[in-house]
Parts: structure tokens; C-alpha cells; sequence
């Protein structure tokens, strides 16, 4: 196998789908922020306070529980703007990131964006809403691949955005290693579990 096909966001052949986690929020529930701080999420000044919720991604079977899917919202707001009255690209893709972002928790622990990859198919103009809906296509070992599609001002309004993503499944260490010390504190890590994560 080459280099480029090991790190391509086609979903190998040998992947799987596994069900949401047993603690996972269900089909309709409100997914919580990740970390009170996140600019994606939480309801914080300068973020993009976008609201997700677990879909429901039956699949051909129908079967409950096969399949993960997220829906999520996002005002385009004033200060979003790049073009005149339009999106910034990367607001698009912050957008696509967060919604892609919650999916995997939904099956295992935390996950970082390894790779992001997004077609911008129409503009977005301020003051609309943006749509998205992101599913799990496959997981191999721990890498994640998630796809999704952005739609305006209703779930089954014009298309305005696709993309494709990797995640791939970090433990707790990831954070404590590399997060600033005080912003792990804000949410309980203990200057001592930060100091023995980074030896
Ligand atoms: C107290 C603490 C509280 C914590 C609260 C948690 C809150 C949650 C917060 C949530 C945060 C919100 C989310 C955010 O905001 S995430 C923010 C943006 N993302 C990042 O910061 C991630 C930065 N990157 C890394 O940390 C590392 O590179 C990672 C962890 C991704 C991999 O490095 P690691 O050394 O671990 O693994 P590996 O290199 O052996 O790779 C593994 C596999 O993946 C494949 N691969 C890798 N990269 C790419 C690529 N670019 N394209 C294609 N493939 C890629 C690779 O080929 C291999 O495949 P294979 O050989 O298995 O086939």
C-alpha cells in the first residue's frame, strides 16, 4: 500500500460500524459541550454556537441502533462574514468540523480532526441558518471516517456543503500533554495528573 492511499478518507474495506455507545445520548437528545470553553459548542462570546443532536441513521435494515448520525444548527451571524453578506469558508468548515467533531464520541472516547476536507458548493449568505447532518461511515483501529453535508435554512433545504473527515481516537493523555494547564484546571484536571502526563 502506498503512502497516499494509508492516508486517504476513503473508507477502507475492511471497516466496520459499530453502534452507538450504551452511554451515548440517544436518537433526538441534545448532544453537550465537549468542554465548557469550546468555540464550536458552548455558549461562549466569538464562538459559532452550534447545537448538535443524535440522529437517527437506520440504515437499509432499519435496525435501532445501526448507524450514527448527528444533526446540528448554526446561525450564520454578522461576524461570520468574508465575501460582502456572505459566509467565510472558514466558518463553513469550523461548522463541518463540530458537526463531524460528535460523532465518534457517540461510539468511544475523546477523538481529534486528523484531516478535514470540504467542497464549498454554494454561498452561504448572513443571516441564515445552516444545517448539517455528519454519519459514521466506517472505523478501522482508531481512525474514524465521518462525511456530511450542510444544507440551508432547513434540514432538507439547498445544498450548500459536503465534506469528509478523520478522526482519530486520542486517550485523556492527549489533553493533558499538550492543553494549556490552566484550561485543564478549569474543568478538574489536577496539576499533578498535568505534570505526570508530561513526564
Ligand atoms: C482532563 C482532560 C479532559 C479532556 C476533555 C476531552 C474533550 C474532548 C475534546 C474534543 C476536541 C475537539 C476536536 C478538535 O478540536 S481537534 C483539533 C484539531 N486536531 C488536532 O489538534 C490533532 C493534531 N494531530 C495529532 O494530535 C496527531 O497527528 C493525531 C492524534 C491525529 C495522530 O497521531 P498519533 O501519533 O496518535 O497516531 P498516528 O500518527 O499513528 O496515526 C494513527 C492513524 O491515523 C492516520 N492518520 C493520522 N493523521 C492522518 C492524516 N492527517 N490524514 C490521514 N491519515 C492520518 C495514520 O496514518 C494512522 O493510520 P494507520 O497506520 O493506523 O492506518
Amino acid at each position: 500500500m502506498t503512502q497516499a492511499s494509508a492516508r486517504s478518507l476513503d473508507v477502507p474495506a475492511d471497516a466496520t460500524i459499530p453502534s452507538r455507545h450504551p452511554k451515548a445520548p440517544g436518537v433526538g437528545e441534545r448532544i453537550p459541550p465537549h468542554n465548557p470553553a469550546c468555540r464550536g459548542c458552548a455558549d461562549v462570546p466569538g464562538g459559532i454556537h452550534m447545537e448538535s443532536w443524535v440522529d437517527d441513521d437506520r440504515g437499509e435494515g432499519g435496525d435501532p441502533g445501526v448507524g450514527v448520525a448527528v444533526r446540528s444548527r448554526m446561525a450564520v451571524t454578522d461576524d461570520m462574514q468574508g465575501g460582502p453578506g456572505l459566509i467565510h469558508g472558514g466558518y463553513l468548515m469550523a461548522a463541518f468540523d463540530e458537526c463531524l467533531g460528535s460523532v465518534a464520541p457517540l461510539v468511544t472516547r475523546s477523538c481529534v480532526t486528523a484531516r478535514l476536507e470540504t467542497d464549498f458548493r454554494a454561498p452561504v449568505p448572513v443571516g441564515t441558518t445552516l444545517w448539517l447532518r455528519a454519519r459514521l461511515d466506517g472505523v478501522l483501529r482508531r481512525k474514524y471516517f465521518v462525511s456530511a453535508e450542510a444544507r440551508l435554512d432547513s434540514e432538507d433545504g439547498p445544498l450548500v456543503g459536503t465534506a469528509r473527515a478523520l478522526f482519530v481516537q486520542v486517550d485523556l493523555q492527549h489533553f493533558l500533554r499538550h492543553g494549556r494547564a490552566e484550561d485543564l484546571e478549569a474543568i478538574g484536571a489536577s496539576a499533578e495528573q498535568i505534570r505526570a502526563a508530561r513526564g
